[in-house]
């Protein structure tokens, strides 16, 4: 049965798109700033709390009996250390929350030019994304910056939100201030939003305009063999590159990958750029975190796709934070996903210095 969610679809649009156009502009007054050098992760600290302080805000206004998995906590605001930092953090939440309305959104999601907050306020609002997940309920998950490096380096980053009920991904929302609207068009105009509620289709809108435009439903095409790709992770501490080869290989994929940042890669996939998504883990025992996949998962699996991990098992979304012990994530179109699935075992099997 499909959930109707009607209002929390359109709260996530909106809290998605206040985001988005929040850390564009910390990109653009921070990080194209000659002042900043290139190993300073400042901006990405600064976006990262101040996005989850405004996305927090909207989702307690609306939802105040919903837990948050957020990826950041306020501690470190609140010593004295800090202090410069919360400052600047209040001040960008602050003039992104009292932006004027657009059309779509309401003032008593606590919106426009009379919404101001306090310092405590916004502290508590980032903390409410302290939750520790679990299998029962309602609960959101944020990533307020997906693809950190991405977004310090100008190239995809994804502001991430989903709402995960009973340990299922219901509505997935993924901004993506830097995507091509037309994949098939990489220097054409950028900035999109994907989401997808279970039951109910795909869809991409502009992100300059989300609630006006008519939505694109988007949907994985069927690819012959020699028109895929694999979408993989930039960074190479992130997933086994050496191990997408071998699989691109058994496929008889002969493009080359695409690698980006973030959840875009589920974007990218869903909306049919060519792709399977496919992210193996290095090796250290790293957990991968739910708000790095929910709604990326739901956002292709209505698109048409299927989204395991490595055994072929769904990614659970019920075990706490992480996603327990990482057998990786494999995506793709229902008609290629198994024949995927039966390259990544086979090279499992066979290059075992590789799994
Ligand atoms: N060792 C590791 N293995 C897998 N994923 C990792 C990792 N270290 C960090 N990550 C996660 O990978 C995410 C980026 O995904 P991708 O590799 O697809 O771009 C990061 O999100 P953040 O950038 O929000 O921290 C982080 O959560
Ligand atoms: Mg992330």
């Amino acid at each position: 049965m499909s959930l109707n969610l009607a209002a929390e679809k359109q709260v996530a649009i909106a809290a998605v798109r206040r985001a988005c156009v929040l850390t564009s502009s910390v990109f653009n007054k921070l990080v194209k700033n000659e002042t900043v050098t290139k190993d300073d992760k400042s901006p990405v600290t600064v976006g990262d709390y101040s996005a989850q302080a405004v996305v927090n805000t909207i989702l307690s206004r609306t939802f105040p009996d919903d837990p948050i998995v957020g990826e950041e906590d306020a501690t470190d605001l609140r010593q004295e250390s800090g202090f410069a930092l919360r400052d600047r953090i209040i001040q960008l939440a602050n003039e992104c929350i009292t932006g004027e309305l657009v059309p779509g959104e309401k003032e008593e999601w606590g919106l426009g030019p009379n919404q101001s907050q306090s310092v405590d306020e916004l502290l508590d609002a980032i903390d409410r994304g302290n939750y520790d997940g679990g299998s029962t309920g309602r609960m959101w998950t944020l990533d307020p910056i997906d693809g950190t490096k991405g977004f310090l380096r100008g190239e995809q980053y994804a502001v991430c939100l989903a709402l995960i009920i009973n340990a299922r991904v219901e509505l997935g929302v993924i901004g993506c201030p830097n995507l091509p609207v037309n994949g098939a068009n990489p220097s054409g105009p950028r900035g999109c939003i994907f989401y997808a509620v279970r039951g109910q289709g795909a869809f991409q809108v502009p992100l300059a305009d989300p609630f006006t435009t008519t939505p694109t439903r988007v949907s994985i095409p069927v690819l012959p063999g020699d028109q895929l790709n694999l979408l993989e992770s930039v960074e190479k501490a992130h997933a086994k590159l050496s191990f997408n080869e071998l699989v691109a290989r058994e496929l008889g994929v002969t493009r080359a990958p695409t690698r980006m940042d973030s959840q875009a890669k589920y974007c990218a996939l869903a909306r049919g750029d060519g792709g399977v998504y496919l992210r193996i883990p290095t090796g250290t025992g790293y957990k991968e975190k739910i708000w790095d996949h929910a709604p990326g998962s739901v956002l292709v699996e209505e698109a048409g796709g299927i989204i395991t991990d490595s055994r072929g098992q769904p990614l659970n979304f019920g075990l706490g934070r992480t996603l327990g012990e990482n057998y990786g994530v494999i995506g793709a179109g229902k008609d290629v996903h198994p024949r995927v699935l039966a390259a990544v075992q086979k090279v499992q099997r066979e290059s075992p210095e590789e799994a």
